[in-house]
């Protein structure tokens, strides 16, 4: 397990320095490669992150954004995580970057997933940025405890890509990242704010079974160490 923890005073500085981070590692892809990926959580943390990220100026037309996770609902759902993206990071300096969407308009969830690991399988492996939240159950992208292909999920037999996730705290069926797709970017960030989530880490870091805590999987066992960013 390697892990690096950031701690600021609050959100705006933990999300100042993120970006700031996050800013230097695209343009070093890009200045390396000529393109530069990053996938991106949805939920409530990452939207000051965004925001502060998408007034940093570097060029953006060489970014392709994704996400870790998304619902099985539109853009224009209120709970859809590219709909969080296009109104908080697509924006500013960050408007003419590429956005590549889990989510598509397909019979089921199952083709959404083939369609969208489709896309995935266009982006040069690995991601250069991968930002991952966590929820109070100890979930990250859409590893749920309790998860029906959890197992499958975290299984570094699984390959790069994009399945399906239904779980009992997930509400809509999840489209997520599976744990290899993410678990080796250049830069892997678990971005987490409050006292309460503060309080799961630490359990998250003790002894246990990823089942119970599937962000556990990322803690232990993946290959680039995870930087920790924290405010309260
Ligand atoms: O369901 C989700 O929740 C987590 C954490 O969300 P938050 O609201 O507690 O910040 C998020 O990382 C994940 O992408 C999202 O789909």
């Amino acid at each position: 397990m390697a892990t690096k923890t950031h701690e600021f005073a609050d959100a705006a500085s933990l999300a100042q320095n993120l970006a700031d981070a996050v800013a230097s590692v695209l343009k070093v892809a890009i200045a390396e490669r000529g393109t530069a990926t990053i996938a991106v959580s949805g939920g409530s943390t990452p939207k000051r992150f965004f925001q502060s990220l998408s007034a940093h100026k570097l060029d953006w037309s060489k970014v392709t954004v994704t996400l870790v996770d998304e619902r099985f609902v539109p853009a224009d759902n209120p709970r859809s995580n590219h709909l969080l993206v296009a109104e908080n990071l697509l924006q500013g300096e960050a408007a003419i970057a590429r956005f590549l969407p889990l989510y598509h308009k397909a019979a089921n969830a199952d083709e959404a997933a083939k369609l969208a690991s489709h896309g995935i399988a266009s982006l040069p492996a690995p991601f250069d940025v991968v930002i991952l939240g966590m929820g109070n159950d100890g979930h990250t992208a859409s590893f749920f405890p309790g998860g029906d292909r959890l197992e499958e999920a975290l299984s570094s037999d699984t390959p790069r890509g994009v399945i399906t996730m239904e779980a009992e705290g997930a509400g809509e069926t999840r489209l997520t990242l599976t744990f290899s797709s993410l678990q080796d970017a250049h830069f892997l960030v678990l971005h987490i704010e409050g006292q309460a989530k503060k309080d799961t880490l630490e359990n998250a870091l003790a002894d246990g079974d990823e089942k119970d805590m599937p962000v556990r999987a990322v803690l232990r066992r993946a290959a680039t160490p995870v930087d920790i960013y924290w405010a309260p």
